[in-house]
């Protein structure tokens, strides 16, 4: 049914079980013939503040995002997450638990992306802009919640349209698993990039971060 049936033994998928459209349910998942691992990283702090960064150039170029990118040979997945994070933001992650784990595949290319989903509880320094990103701090909160800090909302319409969808499980602190595939941009986009096509199939669930190590 999914990429991570194997990694996920029976009874281990959380309640809060999602996938679409409709339409889709029936199609198979996208051909890949590689597996590349990506991080991507998010800096949160106890008064519920999450930082985004805009992405200034590359791949996603334009969208909020968490820090991350590929994983380089010779090291882990977790130094990979760490490296990207003070070459993105500049500051050094000292308590980054895994959240999540995601695979995006796209109708154009061959690869399978791996992400490997992180929260930064503690760091030193403070994020600044580098050539990759520009940061910026946001609510976790809804604004009419006593304890929202005065800051803007998550701004959902200027990210991965996949994110309002694992999101969810990544404010409720729930660890979560899931695979996104994307249709190529429309014929009429002359100038699509791959990362323009519109979510074609996806598949989230709430699991245990255990299950997802690499
Ligand atoms: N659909 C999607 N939703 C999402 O939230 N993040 C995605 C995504 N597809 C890709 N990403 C993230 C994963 C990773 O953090 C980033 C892509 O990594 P990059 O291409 O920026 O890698 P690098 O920074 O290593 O690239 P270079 O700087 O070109 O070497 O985008």
């Amino acid at each position: 049914m999914d990429q991570f049936e194997p990694l996920l033994p029976s009874g281990s998928i959380g309640a809060g079980h999602i996938k679409g459209p409709p339409e889709s349910l029936h199609l198979p998942w996208l051909p890949t013939s590689s597996l590349k691992q990506y991080t991507l990283v998010f800096p949160v702090t106890a008064d519920s503040k999450i930082c985004l960064g805009m992405k200034k150039r590359g791949f996603g170029a334009g969208r909020y995002n968490g820090f991350g990118g590929k994983v380089e040979p010779g090291e882990t997945v977790f130094e990979a997450a760490k490296r990207e994070l003070l070459e993105e933001a500049n500051i050094v992650a000292t308590k980054m638990p895994q959240c999540g784990r995601i695979r995006f595949a796209f109708e154009n290319s061959p690869v399978l992306m791996d992400v490997y989903v992180y929260r930064v509880e503690e760091w030193e320094r403070e994020p600044e802009e580098t050539e990759e990103m520009l940061p910026k701090w946001y609510s976790m909160l809804p604004s009419d919640h006593p304890s929202s800090p005065s800051l803007p909302a998550i701004p959902f319409d200027n990210m991965w349209p996949d994110d309002d969808l694992w999101f969810r499980f990544f404010l409720a602190k729930k660890s979560f698993v899931g695979r996104v595939d994307f249709n190529k941009p429309a014929e009429s986009d002359t100038e699509g990039k791959m990362e323009d096509g519109s979510m074609r199939k996806w598949w989230f669930a709430d699991a245990p971060v255990e299950l997802m190590q690499a």
